[in-house]
């Protein structure tokens, strides 16, 4: 009989939380897992208290999943040397911006035969180019890591709101197995193998979700939107073809929970756009309204702007992503927000 995977969930935020919910649940009712679950947790105070002692005694999250229980298998450590150490099974689950100084920390305290899932949208730019942050994971530590990324908000998945996810896994194997520990009658996986794909719609959507949210503000429809929506999907099949071209990309993983369908809920319901609709119609500042609107949670759209900026500038290709360029440019350049209509209005795509 194989020894039990211990399972660690890397992250305790909004979407962190809402997984190892979901993982705490599914590891006591299968005995391929060990049924206690390590929750790595950036320590803060709430309240005056640290927010590992909350959790490990209330067995809620009351700053990031306000509202829901975590099962009392699922444990708040700390210090993420010591929550990652036992773990067979790395699920990473924190904004983009920190998965360097986590890696680095994790770097020589890991079991060399654990392997990782990242559900992290978004992707890393450095002077040696744009990476996915599954490929930061697998070079910092050396193990394999797969994604999960799909039309997930998180407060609706707590809420055991019906949906869909998809688990971009190259080994068969491994693939059965995150599915086992993932799926529920609320929340159905499907596993592809194309993970490149599966994570970079993840990050891209997440850009098209700012201009979605320009466009609410600015006070346009629901044509709109749709509009701003299928012209994104364009750009972002167009950006993968150029991005992942040393890997197969096909129409069919564009039309899973992480092609389609999370760029229509994000364009809705997401964080990204609430905060992009706030921008246009106040004219405040993102940083501003990020601090005040989101209680610690981060956005990750302007900052995938400005990562895939880079790449797109140094390509001479930021005419064919004009979507994709005027978000970036609204953000960081005091590009006027109502600029954005006319964006799309004269994107490649009607000549
Ligand atoms: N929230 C969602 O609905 C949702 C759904 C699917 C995917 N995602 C993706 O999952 C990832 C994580 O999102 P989230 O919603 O769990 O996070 P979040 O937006 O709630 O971010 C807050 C978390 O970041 C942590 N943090 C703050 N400073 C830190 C630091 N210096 N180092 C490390 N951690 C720090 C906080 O402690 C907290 O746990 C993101 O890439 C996001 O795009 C989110
Ligand atoms: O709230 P957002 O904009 O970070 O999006 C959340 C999820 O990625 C939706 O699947």
């Amino acid at each position: 009989m194989t020894t039990p995977k211990k399972v660690c969930v890397v992250g305790s935020g909004n979407w962190g939380s809402a997984i190892a919910r979901i993982v705490g649940l599914n590891v006591e009712r299968n005995s391929k897992f060990h049924p206690t679950v390590a929750m790595w947790v950036f320590e803060e105070l709430v309240n005056g208290r640290k927010l590992t002692e909350i959790i490990n005694a209330e067995h809620e999250n009351i700053k990031y999943l306000p509202g829901h229980k975590l099962p009392d298998n699922v444990v708040a450590v700390a210090d993420l040397s010591e929550a990652v150490s036992h773990a067979d099974v790395l699920l990473f689950v924190i904004p983009h911006q920190f998965i360097h100084k986590v890696c680095d920390t994790m770097q020589g305290k890991i079991k060399p035969d654990a392997f990782g899932m990242s559900f992290i949208k978004g992707v890393d730019e450095s002077p040696s180019g744009l990476k996915l942050i599954s490929a930061v994971i697998r070079d910092k530590l050396g193990i394999s890591v797969s994604v999960l990324m799909g039309a997930n908000i998180a407060n609706e998945v707590a809420e055991g709101k019906f949906c869909e996810t998809t688990i971009g896994c190259k080994d068969k194997d491994q693939g059965t197995l995150l599915k086992e520990l993932m799926q529920t009658d609320h929340f159905r996986v499907t596993v592809v193998e194309e993970a490149e794909v599966v994570e970079i719609c993840g990050a891209l959507k997440n850009i098209v979700a700012v201009g979605a949210g320009f466009c609410d503000g600015l006070g346009f429809g629901d044509n709109t939107k749709a509009a701003v929506i299928r012209l994104g999907l364009m750009e972002m099949v167009a950006f993968t073809r150029l991005f992942c071209s040393a890997h197969s990309v096909s129409p069919a993983t564009f039309l899973e929970s992480c092609g389609i369908a999370d760029l229509i809920t994000t364009c809705y319901g997401g964080r990204n756009r609430r905060v992009a609709d706030a921008f246009a119609r106040t004219g405040r500042s993102l940083e501003e309204l990020e601090k005040e609107m989101m209680n610690g949670q981060k956005l990750q759209g302007p900052a995938t702007a400005a990562e895939v900026h880079v790449l797109l500038e140094q390509k001479a290709l930021l005419d064919q992503f004009p979507l994709f360029n005027a978000v970036y440019e609204i953000c960081f350049e005091g590009r006027p927000v109502t600029d954005f209509i006319s964006c799309v209005q004269n994107h490649p795509a009607h000549l």
